[in-house]
């Protein structure tokens, strides 16, 4: 719908510019708000860590909480009953603490005694109690999970007790002090789930996205991973080339057998270049995923007075920029994080023009410029843009409509596709939004449509490792070669979602985790 920018530079534009940013985190932390919302607390960080110390001395002496990781699936140790709080630091209405491994049923009835264990997978309320000194500490609702069917596949407990410090704390000690329980190191439980196949590698990237999903877009995009869609796809191209691995072996072991159908060999050629074809496809859409994650950067430019400040602020709903009728107010690029339209975004406010603005964008200033020069043109240009990306996209705002009615009539019907804004009114400022939210599905990908998007540099690579070995397998002229590099191009699939030889990458993924989780 609009004009893609070519690399052009002109005056007298304003651009809002919508490109993927690298690093995480867009928006401000929730951990910090919550912090702050606790009351204020000084040091409050400090005294969660101070509690959590003293669980750890509770499990017979003090340890190292961010001990390095051991290489393979489960976490040194791993025979051990972990817990940990699981909801989050800070105070609040009901905390919850778990356990996972052999002694958990233990544990909850030596802090449930006298009573014995609950019915499996129901909320049952229970007096807790210190064992070492009887003293009761919290009553609270207990559930018992028995391996496997638990999170993490071992058997499991959850204490979901009064969120107040001094009885987590006394909770997380009294734990501490049952033989074969110490504390969980960050993203252990989740470690186990996937040791024990409840949740391969792709779906353990989701529910870290998940749990770091600051926007609407964010969570959906992680969710839809988390529930196996990436996973599930890669699996059925492995199974179409097992298939196809499967023919073409066979016509190396009984290739002279007259009882072989003809055209196994086609039928596996096939297989493969349907599978190249997906393969391409997807690897084609690879960059929206992770810019999903990274976030995007809209960049508002514009000539002096065009309403620049009064965008951002809007667009921000906070006053980021200073606004004044003096051209030339802001003089530094002012950032701020946004979510926009469910996308999360960095948004720039700049000084002066931006360079890049196309020619059909800057024809389309001068029209607006000539048929009402009361309005202020403001060319919104959203798209992709780091140095390897250069599909820029543009939208093209005509800021300042509240003078319409008193200054004489709009536009003439031959400005290219605009849309009307007053940041005074807030009139046209849903359309924006909207015509915003086409940009930046088109930048970092719609995860409501279309089948799942490629999250991670970690998928590209394997899905273009897999297309590479592909790309052998035609050219090999000996069945041998085709055959391995159909075993080439099947290991990238399997490493995609954690089979075989991943324990490096465990490491890297389980680093985004928090304890407890
Ligand atoms: N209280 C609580 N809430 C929570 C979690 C949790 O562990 N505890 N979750 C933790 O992240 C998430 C939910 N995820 C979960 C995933 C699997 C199982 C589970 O017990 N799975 C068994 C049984 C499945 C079934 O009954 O259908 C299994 O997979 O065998 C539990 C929670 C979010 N909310």
């Amino acid at each position: 719908m609009y004009p893609k920018a070519p690399n052009d530079d002109r005056e007298s534009l304003s651009t809002l510019l919508v490109v993927p940013r690298s690093g995480r985190g867009v928006l401000p932390r929730l951990e910090a708000t919550q912090a702050g919302r606790a009351g204020g607390v000084a040091g409050c960080k400090s005294m969660w860590r101070g509690l959590w110390t003293l669980a750890a001395q509770a499990a017979r002496g003090p340890r190292r909480l961010c001990t390095r990781r051991s290489s393979s699936a489960l976490a040194p140790g791993s025979g051990a009953t972990i817990f940990a709080l699981s909801s989050g630091q800070g105070r609040c209405g009901v905390a919850v603490i778990r356990t996972s491994g052999p002694a958990s049923g233990q544990a909850l009835r030596i802090l449930t005694a006298p009573r014995d264990l609950p019915p499996a997978r129901h909320a049952s309320l229970r007096l807790l109690s210190d064992p070492r000194s009887g003293e009761p500490l919290d009553r609270a609702l207990v559930l018992w999970f028995p391996g496997p069917k638990s999170f993490t596949g071992e058997d499991c407990v959850e204490f979901h007790v009064h969120g107040g410090p001094a009885v987590v704390s006394g909770v997380l000690q009294a734990l501490g002090s049952v033989p074969g329980l110490r504390p969980a190191e960050a993203g252990e439980f989740t470690r186990r789930a996937f040791a024990h196949g409840k949740l391969n590698l792709t779906e353990v990237e989701g529910l870290a996205d998940l749990i770091h999903a600051e926007t609407e877009a964010q969570r959906r995009q992680a969710l839809r991973q988390l529930d196996g869609e990436l996973g599930h796809l890669c699996r059925g191209w492995a199974e179409t080339l097992t298939k196809a691995l499967a023919h073409v072996e066979a016509y190396i072991d009984f290739g002279e057998d007259d009882n072989l159908e003809e055209g196994v060999l086609e039928q596996a050629d096939i297989e493969v270049r349907a599978l190249q074809v997906a393969l391409g496809a997807h690897l084609r859409d690879a960059r929206r995923g992770q810019r999903l994650r990274s976030g995007a950067h809209v960049v508002v430019t514009g000539p002096p007075n065009a309403g620049k400040s009064s965008l951002v602020n809007l667009l921000s709903r906070k006053p980021v920029s200073i606004v004044s009728p003096e051209p030339g107010t802001t003089r530094d690029v002012l950032e701020t994080p946004v979510d926009l339209a469910g996308f999360p975004v960095l948004l720039s406010d700049t000084a002066g023009l931006r360079e890049g603005v196309g020619p059909v964008e800057q024809e389309g200033v001068r029209r607006a410029r000539e048929s009402c020069n009361f309005l202020a043109t403001v060319v919104a240009s959203v798209g992709a843009q780091s140095h390897s990306d250069s599909s820029q996209r543009l939208l093209l705002v005509l800021n300042k409509s509240d003078l319409l009615s008193t200054e004489g009539p709009g536009p003439g019907p031959d400005m290219p596709p605009h849309l009307l804004l007053s940041c005074v009114t807030g009139e046209g400022l849903d359309g924006l939004l909207e015509a915003l939210r086409e940009e930046l599905a088109a930048v970092c990908g719609d995860p409501s449509t279309g089948p799942p998007l490629l999250t991670r540099a970690r998928h590209q690579h394997h899905l273009q490792g897999c297309l590479d070995a592909l790309g052998h397998y035609k050219q090999s002229k000996d069945l041998a070669l085709a055959a391995e590099a159909l075993r080439v191009a099947r290991g990238h699939l399997t490493r995609l979602t954690g089979g075989g030889g991943t324990e490096e990458i465990l490491d890297i993924i389980f680093r985004d985790f928090c304890v407890g989780k």
